[in-house]
């Protein structure tokens, strides 16, 4: 199976950098086709991305030569999100269901695989050092953090399925947001991590619509035009926004030196 590489990058890159360059470097563009795994594999925290559709078939999630293990979560954790039709996900094969936007998490040491007809499945695994038991998350009975402001076109609800405040993680965390009707922002004003890597994946994008992604150190920031099903990988040192120009949702995933969902440095939005 061949594996999408990105190598680390510093800050000084990005303002000189081509749009092709940042979009080699920061955007994942083709996770997901059918009857497939594919993956993404970034030195940043050591993160692996990657799209399951079953299609009908039954999928099992691979070893990658460049984790280097005999299988996948051998020494890893995995979050999952389903961004497709109800799809099952099956952990040393008990089956759990997972409906539009639900997670899973799964503990180091599993074996896993995807079913479903329909069933679109994200995923993020990243080293884990403890075994944590597995846990689904349901978006319908998670209850949401109202964030952001219908005023500023900012307002979004987020569902944390592990943040460090429930279910525990050795380095994951991973939850989803919803930019509500009539909004385009998220995470705006916006924030850096210096102890985490983020990846975002967008979902729910008509195919003609983008969002405009921000990235970069604040004061010397580009964009990114970023299409349905697209990821883009934020360093610790980037900021992480954007407007879309129609409705979306995304899967935000992080991993890093601890699971404090708090452990942010905000930027004032005249600071960007
Ligand atoms: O819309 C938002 O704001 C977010 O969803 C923020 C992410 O959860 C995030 O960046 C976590 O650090």
């Amino acid at each position: 199976m061949t594996v999408d590489l990105r190598y680390a990058t510093g800050p000084e890159t990005v303002e000189t950098a081509t749009t092709a360059q940042l979009r080699s470097r920061y955007l994942i563009e083709n996770l997901f086709a059918p009857a497939e795994v594919r993956a993404a594999y970034t030195h940043e925290d050591r993160m692996v991305v990657a799209g399951a559709v079953p299609a009908g078939t039954t999928l099992a999630l691979p070893p990658l030569d460049i984790v280097g293990t005999p299988g996948h979560l051998d020494r890893r954790e995995l979050g999952v999100v389903n961004i497709g039709e109800p799809g099952e996900v099956l952990v040393d094969g008990t089956p759990h269901k997972l409906g539009a936007l639900d997670g899973l998490y799964v503990g180091r040491g599993s074996d896993v695989a995807f079913t479903g007809d329909g069933a679109c499945f994200y995923l993020v695994s990243a080293p884990a050092d403890a075994t944590h038991p597995v846990a689904r998350f349901s978006r319908d009975t998670t209850e949401p953090v109202h964030i952001g402001d219908p005023a500023t076109a900012s307002a979004r609800a987020l569902y944390r399925y592990v943040w460090g405040g429930g279910h525990p993680s050795c380095r994951l965390q991973f939850g989803v947001t919803v930019v509500s009707d009539g909004s385009v922002w998220n995470t705006m004003p916006a924030h850096l991590h210096r102890r985490r890597t983020e990846v975002y994946l967008y979902t729910g994008l008509p195919h003609d619509a983008r969002v405009l992604h921000i990235l970069g150190r604040p004061g010397a920031t580009r964009h990114l035009f970023v299409a349905d099903r697209q990821a883009v990988i934020a360093p610790s040192w980037s900021v992480h926004a954007g407007a879309g120009t129609a409705p979306y949702a995304f899967v935000w995933a992080m991993a890093g030196e601890n699971t404090d969902y708090g452990d942010l440095d905000p930027v004032a939005v005249a600071d960007l």
